[in-house]
């Protein structure tokens, strides 16, 4: 049998990797507010009878992140970054997407974030991860290595602006017929994917991705496709660590513009719980463990900030 892991285990593993900002966020604590619209296309209504594509816009509240709990990571630094989306629908509901640049996640189940996160703690001698603990994490957790292969081979981008970001987990769309369709999606950058030259990598400042995205937002819209690929018979549903063939069906839903981003201080995008079980009717989580593992890690890290912790 599987042992679970609590979710205060893994925060409290954050805090201990990480340290503790009190009142902030213990992951992806580095990051942008934005506000915008999404409007979705008829294109979805075969496939999910959610009200994010009716053809009207919806408003949207947005954040980018840096992955982990060091508000001061370099921008330049090879790990995630994410974009999370709170739409207001009619009637008050909300949708959440919670979404990272990259198209794989590294952990299979909540025991691998939890063992990754300990391993990545700073030995006190170096200040650094210490390289043995890491190579015994990755020679013991395969399921790390496609996300990790990732990072490695892909360099960070020079923009928020000019980043895919994929919801990485398998959600089911149920349209008005109650049929269920498992897709994945990815929000894909009008503007282009630009990466940041290994040259650019080494001198780069620490702070750039903030000021990028808010000067980008004053000069006009900065737009993403909402792109789905359709699920086949056969492929993973619960597993975020696996890709589906590239083959699949895929179909643009929508359009994401965000018209401005500013500071997280005090903005609109801070107080958010941006966790990802939040979803209106036509959209529904699978079992995967990691999604399901999220929202309850996600509700520690909002109580202990909301508490000025
Ligand atoms: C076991 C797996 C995971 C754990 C334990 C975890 C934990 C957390 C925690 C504690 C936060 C801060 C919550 C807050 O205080 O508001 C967070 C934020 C975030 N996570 Fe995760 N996460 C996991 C997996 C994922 C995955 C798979 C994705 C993307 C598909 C993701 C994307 C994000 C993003 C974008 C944020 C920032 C949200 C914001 O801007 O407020 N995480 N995560």
């Amino acid at each position: 049998a599987e042992t679970q892991v609590a979710p205060d285990r893994v925060v409290a593993a954050l805090e201990s990797t990480f340290g503790v900002t009190p009142g902030e966020r213990r992951n992806h604590i580095k990051g942008t507010c934005a506000t915008g619209e999404f409007v979705g296309n008829k294109d979805a209504a075969r496939y999910t009878r959610s009200a994010l594509f009716s053809g009207k816009p919806v408003p949207v509240i947005a954040r980018f992140s840096l992955a982990g709990g060091n508000p001061k990571v370099p921008d330049t630094a090879k790990n995630p970054r994410g974009m999370a989306l709170e739409f207001k629908l009619p009637g008050g509901r909300l949708h959440h997407m919670t979404m990272l640049n990259t198209p794989v996640f590294g952990a299979a189940s909540p025991q691998t974030f939890l063992d990754l996160t300990l391993a990545m703690r700073p030995d006190p001698t170096t200040g650094k991860p210490d390289p043995e603990k890491m190579k015994a994490f990755k020679d013991s957790h395969p399921d790390n290595l496609a996300q990790t292969q990732f990072l490695a081979n892909n360099n960070p981008p020079v923009s928020y602006a000019n980043s895919s970001y994929f919801g990485i987990h398998t959600f089911k769309f149920i349209n008005r017929k109650n049929k269920t369709t498992l897709v994945r999606w990815q929000f894909v950058p009008q503007d282009g994917e630009k990466r940041l030259s290994d040259e650019a990598l080494k001198t780069s400042g620490p702070n750039f991705l903030e000021q990028a995205l808010i000067s980008r937002a004053e000069q006009g819209p900065v737009r993403w496709d909402m792109v789905v690929s359709i699920g086949e018979a056969g492929d993973p549903e619960n597993d975020p660590t696996l890709a589906w063939p590239e083959a699949r069906n895929k179909v643009k839903v929508g359009t994401l513009t965000i018209n401005a981003a500013m500071p997280q201080k005090g903005a609109v995008c801070e107080p958010i719980n941006f966790d990802p079980l939040v979803m209106a009717d036509g959209i529904a989580p699978t079992d995967d463990p990691v999604l399901l593992f999220r929202s309850p890690a996600y509700a520690v890290s909002f109580a202990k900030r909301l508490g000025k912790l």
